[in-house]
């Protein structure tokens, strides 16, 4: 599939559409990206070294204007599978509100930038892992694994986990254990936080042809590794504080939180649905691994300013 052979039907015959500033919003997934830029933030600002204010706000500027960027690249690719699926045929693309031009050129332009923007303004080293992150979002994931794999959301995780490492890397200039940490917390906790929400939209995917886990694998096994995944998440989000890389107020949070997650990840993994069934408990793990991953790194933050 190529989006020239498949997304002219989606477009206007009359040439492109005039830009609104509302469509173009909507291009870069604000929701989504919200919490990709509050980790990043939270990545440089738990970071042991600090940088003037202007850089820091250009820091995160940028992994915002990167992850946005990448986010339209994956729209501008995927508008016909977009179409075809309840959740996402109501973006700009697939209703033909803006043109395919317009979103490719918007996308190239906020991730060239950003990168730039990241490399000039404060190094090269965050620069290159942002540049790497809308790589590996917008070719790896979106591309290559996406239609192929039903593991494409266990590799292509690794996109979504960079920007703490970024924001981490931007105060500091190194890669150390601490932000690595901070990726590999997010790269287990992707494959419940997805599949807890397939689960529920699995025949959107099975429509369009996207070899989802659950599409793929089934529900039953499915379940099973969302569990599998949040059993290995609860001792990984408690590794910063027992290296001493973070206080107790770290600790303590994320051992609450990632109990919680089990025990919502527990429910969904032990459980078969019946036929009427509106899977409440898979709608509660994917709403509450959203906002788990939002507290999880504010109590990182809390940390750095609050010693119990
Ligand atoms: C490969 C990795 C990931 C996949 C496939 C994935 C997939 C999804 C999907 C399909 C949705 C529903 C959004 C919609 O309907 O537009 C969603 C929601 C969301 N995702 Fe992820 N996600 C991934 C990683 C991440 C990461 C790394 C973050 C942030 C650090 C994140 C944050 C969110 C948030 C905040 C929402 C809720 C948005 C809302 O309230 O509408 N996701 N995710
Ligand atoms: C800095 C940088 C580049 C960060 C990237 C962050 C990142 C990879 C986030 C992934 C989150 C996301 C929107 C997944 C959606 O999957 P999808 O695209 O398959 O979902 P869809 O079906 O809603 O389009």
């Amino acid at each position: 599939m190529t989006p020239s052979t498949t997304i002219p039907s989606t477009q206007p015959a009359s040439g492109p559409l005039p830009a609104d500033w509302r469509d173009l919003f909507a291009l870069t997934k604000p929701r989504v990206m919200s919490l990709v830029i509050f980790t990043g933030l939270c990545g440089l600002i738990a970071a042991p070294e600090r940088i003037h204010p202007v850089l820091a706000f250009t820091a995160i500027l940028c992994i915002a204007m990167g992850a946005g960027g990448a986010a339209a690249l994956n729209q501008w690719w995927e508008a016909d599978i977009d179409a075809g699926m309840k959740r996402t045929a109501k973006r700009p693309l697939p209703q033909g509100r803006l043109d395919r031009t317009t979103a490719r050129d918007f996308a190239g332009v906020l991730c060239a930038v950003s990168v730039f923007l990241m490399g000039f303004a404060v190094g090269w080293l965050p620069a290159a892992i942002l540049a790497i992150s809308i790589v590996y979002y917008a070719l790896i994931y979106t591309v290559w694994l996406k239609p192929r794999t039903p593991q494409n959301i266990v590799i292509g995780g690794g996109a979504g986990a960079f920007p703490p490492l970024i924001g981490w890397v931007a105060a500091t200039g190194e890669i150390t254990t601490m932000p690595i940490l901070l990726f590999a917390i997010i790269f287990m906790w992707t494959p419940p936080h997805f599949w807890a929400l397939a689960l529920f939209v699995k025949s959107d995917y099975a429509k369009v042809g996207i070899p989802m886990m659950p599409v793929v694998a089934g529900e039953k096994s499915t379940r099973r590794q969302i569990l599998i995944y949040a059993v290995l998440l609860l001792p990984l989000t408690m590794v910063p504080w027992w290296i001493g890389g973070t206080g107790a107020v770290y600790g303590i949070s994320a051992l609450v939180l990632s109990s919680l997650f089990l025990l919502l990840s527990i429910r969904v993994g032990l459980r078969t649905r019946g036929e009427e069934d509106t899977m409440k408990p898979e709608k509660q793990l994917f709403a509450y691994s959203v906002l788990y991953l939002f507290a999880l790194f504010a109590a990182l933050v809390l940390d750095r300013f609050v010693v119990i």
